[in-house]
């Protein structure tokens, strides 16, 4: 095993904090989260002058050091709870602390079926006016991988093929997908981005689960993990 996976395997924890525990974490640094995804947009579209400028920056400087006193080594990782509840909170599509994440927050349904509604704000432009075609990718990843996962064939993305039919606008927006097929280790799955006028961009990924996933899964008890 190389140590890149060694290292990868590291980051899927699961550390047993309860639900109430999860929940107090949620409610403490998701608001900090939010904060500073607000602050990623009005630092993009603020035009005070100067002294308001150097003002701003103190004060972000001291948030800076107040926050930096204590932190985890980084990435965040995957990390479950004691009830088995998931937390990709480092995820940068959906992540609860990470304020690069729209975020999406993502309905799943076990049949292999997930779907969002969420908003793309000034920060997620490409084009003028309009959303950066790297930035439908990341969501319909994220959401085509959601589909897999809920479907009980979960992996990481083998290919992505996307056909952008039409520019997507910044705003509301919706992204959904389905499973396809099953072939053998790859999950196939169908979805699309839509804006209010339909469908800017569809999707199709190919989904695995790795060879070190999948040969732990059948591994037997006595195996070292
Ligand atoms: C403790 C739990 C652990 C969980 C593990 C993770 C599960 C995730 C769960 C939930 C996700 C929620 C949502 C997330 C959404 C976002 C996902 C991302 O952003 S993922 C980041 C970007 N993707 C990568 O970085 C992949 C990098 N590539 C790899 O790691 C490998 O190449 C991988 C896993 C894709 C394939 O490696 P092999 O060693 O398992 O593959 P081989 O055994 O050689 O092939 C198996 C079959 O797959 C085909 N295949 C291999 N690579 C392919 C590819 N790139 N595209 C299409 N098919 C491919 C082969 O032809 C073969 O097919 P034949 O069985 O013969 O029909």
């Amino acid at each position: 095993m190389t140590d890149s996976i060694a290292h990868q395997q590291q980051l899927y924890v699961a550390d047993g904090l309860s639900d109430e525990e999860i929940a107090q974490q949620a409610d403490l640094y998701g608001p900090l989260t939010d904060s500073v995804r607000e602050l990623i947009e009005i630092a993009l579209l603020t035009e005070v002058d100067d002294p308001e400028v150097r003002a701003a920056m103190e004060h972000i400087e001291s948030a800076k050091q107040l926050l930096r006193k204590q932190m985890i080594p980084g990435p965040y990782g995957v990390r479950w709870g004691a009830s088995g509840q998931k937390r990709a909170w480092g995820n940068a599509a959906a992540g609860l602390r990470n304020a690069i994440a729209p975020p999406l927050v993502i309905d799943c349904d076990p049949d292999g079926r997930a779907s969002t509604d969420f908003h793309l704000g000034s920060a997620y432009e490409g084009p003028a006016g309009l959303t950066h075609g790297g930035v439908s990718a990341l969501v319909l990843d994220q959401v085509l991988g959601a589909a897999a996962e809920a479907g009980g064939a979960p992996g990481m993305t083998g290919t992505l093929t996307l056909r952008y039919r039409r520019p997507t606008p910044l705003g509301a927006l919706h992204a959904e997908a389905r499973i396809d097929r099953l072939e053998g280790v790859k999950t196939i799955v169908v979805g699309h981005l839509a804006g209010p006028d339909g469908v800017c961009v569809e999707a199709e990924g190919v989904f695995i689960l790795p060879r070190w996933v999948r040969d732990r899964n059948s591994a037997t008890v006595s195996d070292p993990v």
